[in-house]
């Protein structure tokens, strides 16, 4: 299979966005817009940094690519429409296991209706997917993480650390012993971003939010430095799926504050939009837990943790590609 005809076997025989006016097929897409603001960013998957054979089957390599990208959609609070698709093939990727790949992209896109509408294939070394997205939102309703006011409430959406517990799972665990920790390999493997969340707080005046990809001691920190905050977080508090207590204190630790991959949602809202927030999430099954307080202005931007009886500075400690 060439590069042509590996283009049109991932071609999509029909779009689901109406707006869209050329997807595949020429030297660019083309999509019209006009009343909604357009959102867009760029996250990239490569082999041995963020899976390994070992950790991901090709579905799940596809499912995560777009998954990573659709969750900075949610942290706009943006819906996602479309997709395009830079791919680096090593030859020993054989062509069941690419389209394997692009099944499990598939499968997520179609949850969002989303539409893949370009892209570029080229041969390489290892597997390298990177995914460039692109969403809509109401005019000025996009969510920032510069919004953090003194007094909100600072939030996350499910549990944190489940991802980074299955990933370790995946890594030292055999077939067998995993089986008890199914929830754990899924929310590594296939994590569901919090799209239906976000923007279903459209209503509220303001929100700040940030989506945990690194770890939220390093999106806490984020948020505290582009607002110009000093944040105070409960380790107390932080939500904690109840399979990771099987683990020691310091591996939940770690995993909670620094695995990142969760592709939950941290953010802050003001106290007094607080419970409207929550009736909000109820309704639709998501997990809300507040965390801490905006504490104070900043201008460098400080996380404090309290543990322990203890408050200490919370440093970026979550994963960075560059040391
Ligand atoms: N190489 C780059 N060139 C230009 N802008 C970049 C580059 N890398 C990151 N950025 C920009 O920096 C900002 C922060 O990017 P970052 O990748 O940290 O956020 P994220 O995608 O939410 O996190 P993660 O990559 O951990 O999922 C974004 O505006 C992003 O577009
Ligand atoms: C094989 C393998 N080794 C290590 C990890 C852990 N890991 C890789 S990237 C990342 C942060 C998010 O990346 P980004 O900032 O690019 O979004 C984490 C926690 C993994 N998943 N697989
Ligand atoms: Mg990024
Ligand atoms: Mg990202
Ligand atoms: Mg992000």
């Amino acid at each position: 299979m060439d590069e042509f005809d590996f283009i049109k076997r991932i071609q999509p025989k029909s779009y689901k966005q109406s707006n869209l006016i050329k997807g595949i097929g020429d030297d660019a897409a083309v999509f019209r817009q006009s009343y909604q603001d357009t959102v867009t960013a760029v996250d990239t998957l490569v082999e041995n940094v963020h899976f390994s054979r070992k950790t991901m089957e090709p579905y799940h390599i596809g499912y995560r690519a777009l998954a990573a990208n659709i969750s900075d959609m949610a942290a706009m609070g943006c819906k996602p429409a479309f997709y395009l698709i830079s791919i680096v093939i090593p030859p020993s990727w054989a062509e069941s296991e690419l389209e394997e790949i692009y099944l499990g992209m598939t499968a997520i896109a179609r949850q969002f209706q989303m539409d893949l509408i370009g892209g570029d294939t080229v041969s390489g070394k290892e597997l390298v997917i990177s995914v460039t997205i692109i969403g809509f939102v109401d005019r000025n309703k996009a969510r920032y993480r510069s919004d953090a006011k003194e007094g909100d409430v600072v939030f996350v959406t499910g549990s944190l650390g489940d991802s980074a517990a299955g990933f370790y799972l995946l890594s030292n665990f055999d077939q067998r012993d995993r089986l008890t920790y199914q929830y754990l390999i899924n929310r590594h493997r296939m994590p569901f971003p919090r799209v239906q969340f976000a923007s279903g707080l459209h209503s509220l005046q303001r929100v700040c939010l940030n989506d945990v990809s690194d770890g939220i001691a390093s999106e806490a920190n984020e948020i505290a430095e582009a607002s110009h905050v000093t944040m105070k977080i409960d380790y107390e508090q932080l939500p904690i799926d109840k399979s990771l207590l099987d683990f020691s204190r310091e591996q939940q630790e770690s995993w909670v504050l620094s695995g990142g991959e969760d592709f939950e949602l941290i953010g802050t809202v003001s106290e007094l939009e607080w419970q409207k927030l929550i009736e909000i999430a109820a309704k639709q099954n998501v997990p809300v837990t507040a965390i801490g307080r905006v504490t104070g202005h900043d201008h460098k931007g400080k996380v404090f943790l309290a543990k322990d009886g203890q408050t200490k500075l919370l440093r970026k400690s979550g994963y960075t590609h560059l040391k």
